[in-house]
This record gives C-alpha cells, structure tokens and sequence, in this order.
C-alpha cells in the first residue's frame, strides 16, 4: 500500500502525467531498490481509459461521468475510489485527469499533518485542476473538515488570529475535482463520503483479466509471454495487477539470468518457486497469517490486532493487505469475535482441519 507522497513521485511518471507534486509534500526518502520499483510499475500503468483493464462497471460509469462533464464543459462531480491496494485506484486518478485533459496534483492523507497544509494546496488549485487524495481515511479531523466545505462550496475559511478574537476569512476556489482513494472506505465520515458524487469500488481481478494485463505489459517491456506463462503467473497474483505485474519481472529476471531468455512455463514456475509464491499466490505475509490462526490460535477466533502482532504486521496492514485476498479464497473468516481458519486454511497449509472445525461455520 502507498504509505506516503513518494509512491507516486517518479520522474517519468510525473513527466507522463504532468503530475504537480505540492511542494510542502516532499516525499519521504526510500531506498534505491523501492525507488526502481516504483518506476518499473509507472512505466506500465495505463495512461487511458481504454487501455485499463476489467473494472469494466466502474470504468463504464466513470466515462459516462467524464463524458458528461467534458460535454458541459464543467468538471465533473469528485470521485471516490475505494478497495484493496494495487488494484489500480492511483491508476484511475491519472487517467481522470488525462481524459479530462487535466493537471493533477497528487498528496495524501498521512501527508497532510494539518488542517493548514491542506488550506495551502487548496488554495495553490487552478481551475479544472483535479487534486489526488491517496489513503484519504487517513486525514487529520479538522483537514477532514476543511475539505467537505471546500468539496461543497468551493471555498476555504483561513483563520486568523487564536481564541475568542479569532475570526474565519472566506476565500473562494475555483472549481476543481477531489478524486479520493482508499482501501477502508468503512472508515470515511459520513459527511466526507456524501460530498463524492461518484463512489466506484474496485475488486479483485479475475484471471483472464489478469493475463491481459500481463500480456499488455510483457509488450511494454519489449518481451513476449507465452500465453501459458500468462496464466500460470495470473493465477497466482492475488486478484492483482500491480503483482501480476511485479511477478511478470521477477520471471523476466530468472529468464535472463537462469533460463534462456524466454518467458515461458517453464520460466514462470522456477521463478515463483524461487520468490515462494505458492499455488494460490499466497506471500509471505498470507502464510505467516495462516499459520498463526491454525497452529498458534488453533484457529481462532483470534483479534486483528494480536494477530497482527503475532505475524509482526501493523494490524492495519494484516487488514488491508492480506485479510481480503484470504477472506475471498475463503481461507479466512471474519466472526464477531475475530478472525477465524476455515478448513480450507487448514489443508492449504497442509494440515488437517480440527473436527469441531465445521461448527465455526454453520
Ligand atoms: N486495470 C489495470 N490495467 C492494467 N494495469 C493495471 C490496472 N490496474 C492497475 N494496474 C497496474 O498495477 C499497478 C498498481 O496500480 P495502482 O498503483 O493504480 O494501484 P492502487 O490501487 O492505487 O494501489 P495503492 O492503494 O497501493 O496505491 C500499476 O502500476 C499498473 O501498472
């Protein structure tokens, strides 16, 4: 999950898209290898609608909403994009304003430490501008409350003097689109979720969908996959493109350095088994989650937060990075009392379920 400004500060992504960063946003400092990363999967990103894959309701409703603005000449509604990480909400946002023929100026929530940090990006918007808010659960309170009167009204109130002398100075905006993207969208006010005029949810992917993705990319990268390397390396990303796309390099790496060059079936599985991507694309951190509910817990119930601590995560990271995908495969249960294994878990981890195991889920 982007945990900062700096998952989109790529030269050549900012190049592509015109992205304006704002400078009181510096991005946070990251190593040489997150950095190559980063700008190995910008190179890929869809730069149009058309060209993103699947979402095909969310991307059906989203051009009617574009269409209709670029008819009226006015900007559109702002835009709520909500789901798991790496499905392709950043993505969105920089083909909204691509389309609308907009800059886009990108920060988020974490970013944004006060109410006036926000007020100066605010106010620095020109009109049509469309201003990115990635984890935008993650704004402070009172930057929150800034922006619904900003969204509404188009306006921010810069307060001048402290106490009872204070007073609120209106300072009008031009019109601008706010596209917000969160992976909890459950933890959004009310208020903050009635001022999007749009709320698209993005879902896993399935994986035809993915093996175009794969395929589209292996194009880019001036390579060309074997279809049956397409779908070993879909099946096993997890619902999701930016790691279809990340496995995509690893068996690019393991061809070049340990196979002939080719990526083909045989490449594709000696670099997964190498990157101990398993066969239902379960990580690292999937299996360790697992392996604490079924051995550690005798699966469950068991809360997040020591769950989390059991696998060494953050628990919002056990909840938004590995809990969907586990609960999807149905490995996973969420009871009122916790986290809990199903007997899917149990054999996938090669075990054998408890008997009782099925009273969890009659
Ligand atoms: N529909 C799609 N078609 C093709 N490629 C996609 C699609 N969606 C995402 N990708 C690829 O996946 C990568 C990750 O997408 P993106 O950064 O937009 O995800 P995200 O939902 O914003 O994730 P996060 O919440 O972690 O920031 C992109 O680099 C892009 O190449």
């Amino acid at each position: 999950m982007a945990d900062h400004v700096g998952e989109l500060d790529e030269p050549d992504e900012l190049d592509a898209y015109g992205i304006e960063l704002t400078p009181a946003l510096t991005p946070a400092r990251t190593s040489g290898a997150d950095e190559l990363e980063r700008a190995a999967e910008a190179a890929l990103r869809p730069r149009r609608l058309d060209e993103f894959v699947g979402q095909r309701v969310v991307r059906d409703q989203l051009s009617l909403v574009l269409d209709a603005a670029l008819g009226r000449g006015a900007p559109p509604d702002h835009v709520l994009l909500s789901g798991p990480p790496g499905l392709g909400k950043t993505t969105l946002a920089m083909i909204i304003a691509a389309e609308l023929g907009a800059s886009l100026r990108v920060t988020s929530g974490p970013a944004i430490q006060h109410a006036g940090d926000l007020a100066a990006v605010l106010s620095s918007l020109e009109e049509g501008e469309v201003l990115f808010i990635d984890e935008i659960h993650r704004l402070a309170r009172p930057a929150e409350e800034l922006l619904y009167v900003a969204m509404e009204d188009f306006r921010v109130d810069v307060i001048v003097g402290k106490g009872a002398g204070a007073s609120a100075i209106p300072l009008s905006l031009p019109r601008f689109t706010v596209v917000g993207a969160t992976t909890r969208a459950g933890l959004l006010p009310a208020p903050l979720r009635d001022r999007f005029g749009f709320t698209g949810h993005l879902d896993f992917y399935s994986a035809a969908e993915l093996e175009r993705v794969l395929t589209r990319s292996a194009g880019l990268l001036g390579t060309e996959l074997a279809g049956d390397a397409a779908s070993e390396i879909a099946s096993r990303s997890r619902g999701t493109p930016r790691i279809a796309n990340r496995l995509l390099r690893r068996v690019r790496d393991w061809a070049q350095v340990r196979g002939d060059g080719q990526l083909d079936l045989r490449a594709a599985r000696a670099a997964l088994q190498v990157y101990e991507v398993d066969d239902l694309g379960l990580d690292r951190l999937d299996r360790a989650v697992l392996t604490a509910l079924c051995v550690r817990f005798a699966g469950g119930p068991v809360g997040l937060t020591t769950l989390a601590v059991t696998v060494g995560e953050e628990p919002e990271t056990v909840e938004t990075v590995a809990e969907p995908y586990l609960v999807r495969e149905g490995l996973v249960g969420r009871t009122p009392r916790g986290r809990v294994a199903t007997p899917a878990a149990w054999r996938h981890l090669g075990l054998t379920p408890p008997v009782d195991g099925a009273v969890l889920f009659s």
